[in-house]
Order: C-alpha cells, then structure tokens, then sequence
C-alpha cells in the first residue's frame, strides 16, 4: 500500500502568479450603509505567499473589507482585483470558485455535524457532480468523492484534529471549533484565505496553536492570508504586512515595525480626537 503523502508538503494549486506579485488589488473602495460611512476610498494590496494583516479600532471598517473582499457586499465606489480579474461585485460563492475562502468573527460551523462532516462541506463547493451522479454512484462520482475525502483527510491530519473527527463540533472547546473552521476553509483549497479574528475568544494556549497553524497553512501549502486581528502581539508575530483602519480609512500601510512606531497609529488606538 502506498502511504498517505505527507499533508505537509501539499501546496496550493499554481494560479500563474508568482511569489511576491499582487494577488489581491483593493483599488478606491468605498462603501457605506444609509449615512454610515464604512469604507471610504481604501487601496491596499495583499502579495502571493504573504500574511497581510488588517487592523484598527472597533467600528474601523476591516469586516467590512472582508466582506468586499469575499463579494458579502458590494461597494458603491472602487473594484476589487483579484489574480488579474477585475470586479465590482460578485456573489460569495464565486468568490470561493475564483479561490477565497474566509473564516468568520464568531465561528459559523454546522454545530450537530461532526467535524469530518462540516469538512466535507467545505469540500462540497469543490465538488462537480450533481447529487444524481452521486446517488448513482458512477465511476466517476465514485473517483471524485474519493478523492474529495482524501483531501479532507489530509487536513484533519495537517490540523491534528484525527482525535475529534467523529464529535459533533458543539461540543468542543472554543478553540477547537475554530481550529475546524480553518479546516472548512481549507477544504476550499484557497489561494487567498481570510480570516476574521483568528484568535479571538481563545486562551494563550489557543492562540499559540492558532498562530502555529496559521504559519503552517502560509508556508507548507504556500496559502496567502489575510487577517483581522486585535490581539497586537499576534499581528506583530504573524504578519509580513499590516494596514491599519480607522474610522472607514487607511491611516498606515508597512511592515509591523513600521506600523508600530506610526503616530497615526497609535493616536487611533489611545482614542485621540481627530
Ligand atoms: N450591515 C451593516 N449595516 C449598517 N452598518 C454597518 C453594517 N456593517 C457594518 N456597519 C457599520 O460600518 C462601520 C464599520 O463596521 P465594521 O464591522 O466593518 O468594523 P470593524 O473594524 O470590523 O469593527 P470590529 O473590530 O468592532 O469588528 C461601523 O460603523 C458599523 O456600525
């Protein structure tokens, strides 16, 4: 028997574009709500093999960037470039087909199905056989549902998650329902993953892990990502770049020290008045 290839040195799928170019072009976004201005006029790009962090106060607009990022909202202003294609809007799921995949603030998981079957659903937007192919069982239905389940296995080996394959995700720990979340997103094999407050919620012990694996996903499958995130040591750590929100727009762009020693930046979060 062969044995299983070594999750570890699977990389992303090729998309033509090399390390270090532009993956991601956010081009003069604005978007609001009513009155409520969201977004106004952001530009910020995230690079092939990067980890690119968003941050900023409460109420700054990085959700909502995701949300323009992923096509949850359109913007009234501005277009979104992603791997060469240029776009206004475009529905979430077409997002995940052209390879963004996201996680969310609160962990948005099938609660009663066990973690190989909220992986497996993650998988299913891959799938392309009708549930008829399915049920016939088909050779080829037969192959690709094979080879959808070796892949969900490959990550619940890389994600260290065999011991929990079989509980339904309501009933694990915090940390654990998130660490299956990214395993959902995974399944979607990204180019781009985005994650929304990775760490949020967890104890130390959690975010270590979190932040392991994070790493992991960038450089063993060679994953581009891009977080919010509060926890500032994190973002420190993780990040090869950060942009900072405030109030709906760009204040700072650069590397964490850059970002650190920004004025603009640290008035943002000690509250003072602008
Ligand atoms: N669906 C919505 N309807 C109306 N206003 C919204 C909506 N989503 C966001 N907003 C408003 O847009 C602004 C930016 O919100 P957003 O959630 O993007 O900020 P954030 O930086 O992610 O905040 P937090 O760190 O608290 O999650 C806020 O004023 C928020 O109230």
């Amino acid at each position: 028997m062969n044995p299983r290839p070594d999750p570890r040195q699977l990389a992303t799928p090729g998309d033509g574009i090399a390390k270090g170019d532009v993956l991601l072009d956010v081009r003069n976004v604005s978007l609001a709500f009513g009155g409520v201005k969201a977004i106004t006029d952001i530009s910020l790009n995230v690079l092939k093999g990067e980890i690119r962090a968003i941050i900023g106060p409460n109420g700054a607009g990085k959700t909502s960037m995701l949300n323009v990022i992923n096509g949850f909202y359109t913007p009234q202003q501005g277009t979104i470039v992603f791997r060469g294609k240029e776009r206004r809007s475009m529905k979430p799921h077409q997002a995940v087909g052209q390879g963004i995949a996201r996680t969310f603030q609160n962990v948005a998981l099938f609660k009663g199905m066990s973690t190989l079957d909220n992986i497996m659903a993650g998988r299913s937007v891959l799938m392309k056989r009708n549930i008829g192919w399915q049920m016939l069982w088909h050779g080829p239905a037969l192959r690709e549902e094979i080879e959808h389940r070796e892949k969900v296995e490959e990550i619940i080996d890389f994600l260290e998650i065999q011991h929990i394959r079989r509980t339904p995700v309501g009933k694990l720990p915090y940390g654990l329902q998130k660490r299956v979340e990214l395993g959902r997103a995974l399944a979607m094999e990204p180019t781009l993953l985005l994650l929304d407050e990775p760490m949020a919620g967890m104890n130390l012990e959690e975010k270590e892990d979190m932040s392991r694996f994070i790493i992991d996903v960038n450089q063993q499958r060679g994953t581009t990502i891009a977080l919010i995130e509060h926890d500032m040591g994190v973002v420190m750590d993780l990040s090869d770049r950060v942009v900072v929100l405030d109030y709906g727009k760009k204040i700072a762009d650069g590397t964490p020290d850059e970002v650190k020693g920004n004025q603009d930046v640290i008035d943002a979060y000690l509250g003072v008045p602008h």
